[in-house]
């Protein structure tokens, strides 16, 4: 079986001399939770924006179950797939129902509007994510840990078999990160679907993530399951720190001792 998402030998630079993702090779499997981890600048935003076609790489190409993204229609990659980016638009005056919404535009026709088994679907987001008591706000009143679960809610609007994030507990306390988590585990085991995420905690990246991908400079530098990557070593070679790691049932617990002095 083909895997859900596969990129083979990318390269990617914002300038003609720039190499920011270098002979980048990864496989996901259908059903798998993988974090990408790795300092800042590393390249992991343009690596994910690349699995989700929102940037077209300088060499090497990205499939979905076989099929090469970069000669598929639009709508048919947003039936499948789906990405919450770091940032979203601030300024949009709708209500979160009608942004949920736009997440069936890839399952409706020219013209046809979100109606019954359409509507039964947000309402499902709405309810998944735990947004239906706000649905008829503007995105403009609300907090920014309700915004980004709006703008999640629109993205399980879309039924993606794969969903892609970009640091998504960034902008939320964290027991509202700690719900997050949760509700994208139980999509991950209960819906089966595939997520790829960029996480900076690497305590919650250990705890949730099936397999870990460490990127430096553009590549991937170590890839494994949480306890194999999270290791003395690879805090001091990747991200440059002293740590002390422990063992909570099974689970890398990792303290923060001091940067690694030359
Ligand atoms: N639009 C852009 N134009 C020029 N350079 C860019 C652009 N976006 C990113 N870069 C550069 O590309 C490199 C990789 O950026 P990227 O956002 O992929 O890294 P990242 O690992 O996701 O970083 P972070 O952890 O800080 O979010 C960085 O050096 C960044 O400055």
């Amino acid at each position: 079986m083909s895997p859900a998402l596969e990129a083979a030998d990318l390269k990617y630079g914002y300038r003609p001399a720039d190499s920011i993702v270098n002979g980048f090779n990864l496989q996901v499997s259908e059903g798998e939770w993988l974090g990408i981890v790795g300092p800042n600048g590393s390249g992991k935003s343009t690596v994910l924006r690349m699995l989700a076609r929102l940037a077209s790489p300088q060499r090497g190409t990205v499939s979905m179950d076989g099929r090469t993204l970069a000669g598929m229609d639009s709508k048919a990659i947003a039936r499948n797939m789906t990405m919450l980016t770091q940032t979203q638009e601030h300024s949009l005056d709708i209500t979160v129902r009608e942004l949920v919404r736009r997440g069936r535009n890839p399952h409706l026709k020219w013209f046809e509007e979100s109606r019954g088994k359409h509507e039964e679907v947000v309402d499902w987001a709405l309810q998944v994510t735990s947004m239906g008591k706000l649905q008829h706000r503007s995105l403009l009143e609300l907090s920014g840990g309700e915004r980004q679960r709006a703008w999640l809610a629109m993205c399980m609007a879309q039924t993606p078999r794969i969903l892609l994030l970009d640091e998504p507990t960034t902008y939320l306390d964290i027991a509202h990160q700690l719900e997050l988590m949760e509700l994208i585990r139980r999509l991950n085991r209960e819906q089966g679907i595939t997520v790829v995420m960029v996480l900076h905690d690497l305590n919650q990246a250990a705890r949730y993530c099936n397999r870990i991908v460490a990127m430096k400079q553009g590549t991937i530098v170590r890839a494994g399951n949480p306890s194999e990557v999270f290791r003395v070593e690879f805090f001091r070679e990747v991200f440059g720190i002293e740590a002390k790691v422990h063992n909570d049932d099974g689970v890398p617990v990792y303290l923060p001792c001091g940067v690694v002095k030359e």
